[in-house]
């Protein structure tokens, strides 16, 4: 297929690439620089002799050597430093790099050891990247954001405030990683253009003591900041992204609980914006329920299911199941959460409560009257009174699910559904071996991190799906920001879930994952990216024209588009003739845009 076929390519990324820098900039341009892969032409043109080595390396050597370095870095911790460093030399390296080794570096440049990179920031720190916006600074946002180019140039914005950051809690200023982290995830698995993003901190202080007593903390150390001063500032950073960057999708990520909800439902039908806690773990734990529920021959609509941690993501979840048990059963969404029980740390949530419950949390409380003669505190006692079909850990409580509770549940039920969701891995509700053991095989599973494979007393082994946000989220963001919707409804991330549920291996083999694996990400993204524009083309929300709506054509379209980690021919234009990608022209750390 020739790569023009389409008339209209917004976004294409294949072809030569104009280049207005030289020699040591343009080694020290991550996006650009190809180090020992720089061909004799271009050594040439571009001023490089003498500042490399003569031998020329193919892309392919280049990954080989680079994995031989990982290679000797001893510990994850180690190896995601090591990775850092790479892609502030080489992007289409680093990018490679990961993409021929996947499941093995997966973990390592995100959950469970980006974690550990975040709560060791301002120790591990050495090179700025990202926008980090402080609210006692009063600095024009507008300007700050132009830094990384004209409003035609940036396609997702990623932003933390850095409060609830996994299950680790408050990291402040370390909250840039996970910005950061995301939008990797983004390029890796559906081809998100890395130089046409902004990973954004906002630092609002941090109420984490150790942070706040320690001389190397790189944030603002104070507590932070709440209430209106802090709507405020959430405020200002949102209209100046709609304003600088119009078309850009905001991606909010790790915000606390009483924040993440707050901001989404304000600006959902304001911008095109997704909050990946809620939305994105909700949908994809819709998609592994959808499939366990297949295995074990039930309808979600007959099921009784138990969130066990209540907060931004057990609240995303229980809302999409709620939905999804409406649609299926011509429930109403009140009646639909009858089904759903939500347990935090005083137990059960009942109507008594009301008066501490987030405003998620409000809906889903029990009347006190059903529970006066059991106890509510203990989850044994409340799984022995509820016996659910489906257990979500999201508590951040390792090892919760203990022998009893998931024996009791196994009481119940045939096929016990159960995932443990917390991050990191350390913070698993439980081990997913034991639940495996404790039930004789029957239970169904999915876990938040990668697991290794459970081998049975049979000897078979079974995959364990990894039930990560990181699955649906990119294919999201990628039919958003080719479909340029005006909005993320929930029609939309309907839209995706399904996408996202159809290829699970276990519909067609009941032993298989609940959910596709991880290295078959970046087709899944194209297939959730083109339900997403599908249903914003229908909805009358995507303002991109001339999308082909072929079959097959949408989805060689969407592939056209996406960035793969591939060096370009670099052709020599002069600085008054380059675009601003050309010219090298920096955002915050030396990255050009384009
Ligand atoms: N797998 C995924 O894709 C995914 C996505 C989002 C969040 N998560 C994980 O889910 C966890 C929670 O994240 P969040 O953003 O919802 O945090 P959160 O703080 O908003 O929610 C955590 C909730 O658990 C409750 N809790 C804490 N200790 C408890 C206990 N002992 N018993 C019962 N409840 C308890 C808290 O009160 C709170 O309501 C984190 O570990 C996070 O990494 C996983
Ligand atoms: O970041 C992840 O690994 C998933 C999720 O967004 C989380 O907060 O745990
Ligand atoms: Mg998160």
């Amino acid at each position: 297929m020739a790569p023009n076929k389409f008339s209209h390519l917004p976004l294409s990324t294949s072809g030569p690439q104009d280049c207005a820098i030289t020699g040591s900039a343009l080694l020290n341009t991550p996006y650009l620089n190809k180090g020992s892969a720089f061909t004799k032409q271009e050594r040439k043109d571009f001023e490089l002799d003498g500042l490399l080595p003569s031998r020329i390396n193919t892309l392919d050597e280049q990954v080989a050597r680079a994995y031989d370095q990982y290679q000797t870095h001893k510990t994850p911790l180690g190896k995601n430093t090591f990775m850092t460093s790479m892609k502030e030399q080489n992007e289409v390296l680093y990018y490679r790099l990961i993409q021929e080794h996947l499941r093995e570096m997966f973990p390592v440049i995100y959950t469970p050891t980006e974690g550990e990179a975040i709560a060791d920031y301002s120790r591990l720190f050495r090179h700025p990247e990202g926008c980090f916006l402080s609210i006692d600074e009063p600095v024009n946002i507008e300007r700050v954001l132009d830094r990384w180019g004209p409003s035609e140039d940036v396609d997702i914005i990623a932003c933390s405030d850095g409060e609830q950051i996994l299950g680790i809690g408050d990291q402040g200023v370390g909250g840039i990683l996970i910005s950061v982290a995301k939008l990797v995830i983004y390029t890796l698995c559906a081809g998100i253009h890395p130089n046409r993003v902004i990973p954004v901190v906002l630092d609002v202080g941090t109420d984490n003591h150790e942070l706040l007593n320690d001389d190397l903390y790189l944030g603002l150390r104070r507590p932070r900041t709440r209430g209106e001063k802090y709507d405020e500032f959430v405020d200002r950073f949102v209209q100046a992204c709609r304003k600088r960057y119009p078309k850009a999708y905001i991606h909010f990520e790790d915000f606390g609980l009483q924040n993440a909800r707050k901001i989404l439902d304000r600006y959902t039908s304001e911008i095109a914006c997704f909050n990946d806690d809620v939305q994105g773990t909700g949908a994809v734990t819709l998609a592994a329920i959808y499939a366990a529920a297949h295995v074990a021959g039930l309808k979600l609509k007959d099921m009784r299911i138990m969130m066990f941690g209540a907060g931004t993501a057990g609240t995303g979840i229980a809302d999409q199941i709620r939905d999804a048990i409406a649609v299926e059963s011509e429930k109403s969404p009140g009646d639909a959460m009858k089904q759903i029980w939500c347990v935090d740390r005083p137990g059960l949530l009942l109507e008594s409560m009301k008066d501490d419950l987030t405003l998620a949390q409000h809906p889903y409380a029990k009347p006190d009257d059903e529970w006066k003669d059991a106890d509510h505190k203990s989850l044994l006692d409340i799984v022995k009174k509820v016996k659910p079909h489906i257990l979500i850990g999201t508590s951040t409580k390792p090892k919760a699910f203990t022998k009893e509770v998931v024996q009791e549940m196994a009481k119940h039920v045939d096929r016990p559904i159960i995932f443990p969701l917390s991050n990191p891995t350390k913070l698993h509700e439980a081990d997913p071996k034991d639940l495996f053991d404790w039930t004789d095989g029957k239970v169904l599973t999915a876990t938040g991190s990668p697991f290794p494979p459970v081998e049975m007393k049979d000897g078979r082994k079974r995959e364990i799906a990894e039930c990560n946000n990181a699955t649906l989220f990119p294919g999201v963001g990628l039919g958003a920001v080719l479909s340029r919707t005006r909005f993320l409804t929930p029609s939309l991330l309907v839209a995706a879930t399904k996408a996202l549920a159809a290829p699970a291996p276990a519909l067609q083999d009941p032993d298989a994952a609940l959910l596709p694996d991880v290295t078959d990400v970046r087709e899944i993204s194209v297939e959730i990216a083109a339900a997403v524009i599908k249903k914003a083309v229908q909805e009358g929300l995507a303002q991109e024209k001339d999308i082909p709506t072929e079959d097959g054509e949408l989805e060689e379209w969407i592939r056209e588009q996406m960035w793969k980690p591939e060096y370009r021919q670099l052709r020599k234009v002069r600085k008054e003739e380059g675009s601003r990608v050309a010219r090298g022209e920096a955002g915050s750390r030396g990255m050009v845009r384009g």
